[in-house]
């Protein structure tokens, strides 16, 4: 079967849709520091807007604990989204119940309502079936149709996600579409060379796709948080930089299996290192031979890329025809460990081909650092999700939409 797509749902004037988006942003003080994932959705939303659908949109926003709490609100995402459509939103305060039903009741042909977060109830996230349905009927309630187009949460069994999907006519929306055609080529048909960049802080999270990976690809760069547990596995001495000990061994024999694939691994051959965790640190550039020959000694923290490896990331990732990157090469969010990540952006805009940015953080690094989203080929909105995809996971938010692996 394959992924139903807005037209097998027929016309939608006069009916109500949900639209399950991922509307997860974040968020510093109430403001909104990077409104991708809004700007994503418009697509879909404007649409079922000029469709005269009656728009019910329903998201998640952090992991609150299954009940309400203030700093996980999707207000401030209400009036973002009303300022991007250009029309008003109505914001319920709860996803299920009165507010709710008062605020779909309300809506005439082309209006849009905002539903408070959807893990404020318990049911939307629980392991339990049962529990999970119930809340499922609850929203069901809301509308004719389901429209799921929130991309960075197809790889989550949830309430919204999966079991609604069962209760309504579904489909997909465009932004799952765009993202799907997208992921698609990256695995069925690369154009070689096929360079695959490495990074940020969820080392074992991500260990998992370079298995997968290594049959596909031309060449790894390795930067981040991870490359730490590879210069361990080397023997090299690492500071209190980053390291997830139990993965040595799997990355020794990810560095065996590559050297007989024939897949090149590059790892770093120069690190920013840090007397500690602060944009006002001191620092040091060293070789990975003598990362603790600094004042700091064995305390130093390997916070990014050295310039020289900088410079031969850059160069790989030019020379490519498909690139897919994943996780900062450093804490780009301090400004003394930014380059490197700007450097990987940098040449990602510059490549003749399929250039692709994966991930919530690493999406936010490359508007934080300047670049506009039109200098890449794609800016995945899901990170956990593009991976998983990439793993060649099922993915339960895409087989409740038809979608086969
Ligand atoms: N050397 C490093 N040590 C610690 N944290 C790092 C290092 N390099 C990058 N990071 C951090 O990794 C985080 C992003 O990681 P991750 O969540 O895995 O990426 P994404 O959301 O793009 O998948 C950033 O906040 C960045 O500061
Ligand atoms: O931010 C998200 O994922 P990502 O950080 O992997 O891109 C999605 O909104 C999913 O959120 P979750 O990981 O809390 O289920």
């Amino acid at each position: 079967m394959t992924l139903r797509t807005l037209d097998t749902l027929g016309p939608l004037a006069g009916r109500t849709v949900i639209v399950r988006c991922d509307l997860n942003v974040p968020l510093k003080d109430g403001v909104i520091t990077d409104d991708g994932r809004v700007r994503a959705s418009l697509p879909t939303l404007n649409r079922l807007i000029d469709g005269g659908a009656r728009v019910v949109v329903v998201s998640h926003l952090g992991r609150p604990d299954g009940a309400p709490d203030a700093r996980y609100s999707l207000a401030p995402v209400a009036q973002r989204l009303s300022e991007l459509l250009g029309k008003p939103v109505t914001f319920a305060s709860d996803t299920v119940g009165a507010a709710a039903q008062e605020a779909v009741a309300a809506l005439e042909d082309g209006d849009v309502a905002l539903l408070e977060n959807l893990r404020f109830n318990a049911g939307e996230t629980s392991k339990d079936v049962e529990v999970r349905s119930a809340f499922a009927a609850q929203l069901a309630e809301l509308g004719d149709a389901l429209v799921s187009d929130g991309f960075g949460v197809v790889h989550r069994e949830q309430a919204s996600v999966t079991d609604l999907a069962a209760l309504l006519p579904s489909a997909a929306g465009t932004l799952i579409e765009a993202e799907l055609d997208v992921l698609d080529r990256l695995t069925s048909s690369p154009e070689k060379p096929y360079t695959v960049v490495l990074g940020g802080s969820k080392v074992s999270d991500k260990l998992g796709v370079i298995d997968h990976l290594l049959p596909r690809v031309s060449t790894l760069l390795i930067g981040g948080g991870m490359l730490f547990t590879f210069l361990k596995a080397q023997g090299h001495a690492i500071g209190s930089s980053l390291l997830e000990e139990d993965q040595i061994p799997v990355v020794l024999e990810y560095l065996e299996r590559a050297k007989a694939l024939g897949v090149e691994i590059v790892l770093p051959t120069d690190v920013v290192m840090a007397s500690g965790f602060s944009a006002d640190a001191e620092t040091a550039v060293q070789p990975v031979d003598a990362l603790e020959d600094t004042s700091f000694g064995a305390k130093g923290l390997g916070l990014d890329i050295g310039p020289a490896t900088a410079a031969v990331f850059a160069e790989r990732i030019r020379s490519s025809k498909t690139v897919f990157w994943n996780g900062p090469a450093g804490v780009f969010e301090l400004a003394p460990f930014a380059a490197g990540t700007k450097a990987v952006a940098q040449a990602l805009t510059e490549v003749d081909g399929l250039a692709v940015v994966g991930g919530g953080d690493s999406a936010a690094a490359v508007r934080a650092l300047g670049f506009a989203d039109e200098a890449f080929g794609h800016i995945s909105t899901g990170g956990g999700a593009s991976l998983e995809f990439l793993e060649g996971k099922a993915l339960p938010g895409l087989e409740a939409l038809g979608w086969e692996a």
